[in-house]
């Protein structure tokens, strides 16, 4: 563990963005069953922000309902309001494909189509013709890789299977592929939690370079790993937002007790 949990000083800068997302009085149910009550959330342009809590306070639930993820479980139903740059994501007329391209995500266990390296990037700009033709998509390709750290180890390997990377290659291709169709917002829920520590760290030095470019939410069960690479930090507890605020703050002087509780190792 490092002596200070937070580095401040490299958030320098992009404290100030402009509003992303706004979530309002946001509640889901699974069934009858409410597992979030109500949260109000804003999320600022190119910051990273994690979610922390106790196992089932709902933090994937939330972050689920950012790109609409929910929809896809059976009997889950989302209330209250979800805005992307003021546009409301839950609206009928909303295209959900091109929700999720603007809004990526990248999960906990790497999960690389059953395709080439190759394939596994090309597939979303294909589908979303942001490419005129192999050279561009080849072009698309290699950048992908090259932002997602990954290019050198694999531009002699790219026919070859995804899945026959290493599991922290496997989630750099996951996190290349998310890049791949220009998202704004990328979100990740426990994107370390499969890997070692190596290969965690280069997932972290890779998020603090993709928010120069990109806004990242992700979901941790590691503190350290919240105040490593967040600028502000989101605290769940039984289906509530606790608090938001700067990382340094939650895990120095939190508001409420709850929050001190948890990051004090009380329970959780
Ligand atoms: N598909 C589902 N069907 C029914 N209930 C669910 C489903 N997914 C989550 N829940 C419930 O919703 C609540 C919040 O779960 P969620 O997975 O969002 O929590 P979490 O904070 O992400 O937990 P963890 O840290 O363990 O991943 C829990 O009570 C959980 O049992």
């Amino acid at each position: 563990m490092r002596a200070t949990l937070v580095n401040a000083e490299k958030f320098v800068g992009v404290a100030n963005g402009a509003l992303k997302m706004a979530a309002r009085d946001v509640r889901v149910f699974y069934g009858e069953s409410e597992a979030l009550h109500g949260v109000d959330l804003d999320i600022y342009e190119n910051e990273v922000l994690a979610f922390i809590g106790p196992s089932g306070c709902g933090k994937s639930t939330f972050l689920r309902c950012l790109n609409r993820m929910n929809d896809t479980i059976d009997g889950c139903r989302v209330t209250g309001r979800i805005e992307l740059d003021g546009e409301d994501i839950y609206d009928r007329s909303l295209d959900v494909v091109l929700l999720r391209a603007r809004v990526g995500m990248v999960f906990q266990k790497p999960n690389p189509f059953p395709k080439s390296i190759y394939e596994n990037i090309a597939y979303g700009p294909r589908l979303h013709g942001l490419a005129s033709g192999r050279a561009e998509l080849d072009d698309i390709v290699e950048r992908s890789l090259q932002r997602a750290g990954l290019w050198e180890e694999v531009k002699d390997r790219l026919e070859q299977p995804g899945t026959g990377l290493s599991g922290g290659q496997q989630q750099r291709l996951c996190i290349a592929r998310a890049i791949a169709v220009s998202p704004e917002v990328i979100l990740m829920d426990e994107p370390c939690s499969a890997l070692d520590p190596i290969a965690t760290a280069k997932v972290e030095q890779l998020i603090t370079e993709l928010s120069e470019t990109y806004t990242i939410v992700i979901v941790t069960h590691n503190m350290q790993q919240a105040a490593r690479v967040s600028r502000r930090t989101a605290f769940f507890h039984l289906g509530n937002l606790v608090e938001v605020d700067d990382t340094t703050k939650i895990f120095t002087s939190p508001s409420d007790g709850r929050t001190e509780d948890y990051i004090t190792g009380r329970f959780g």
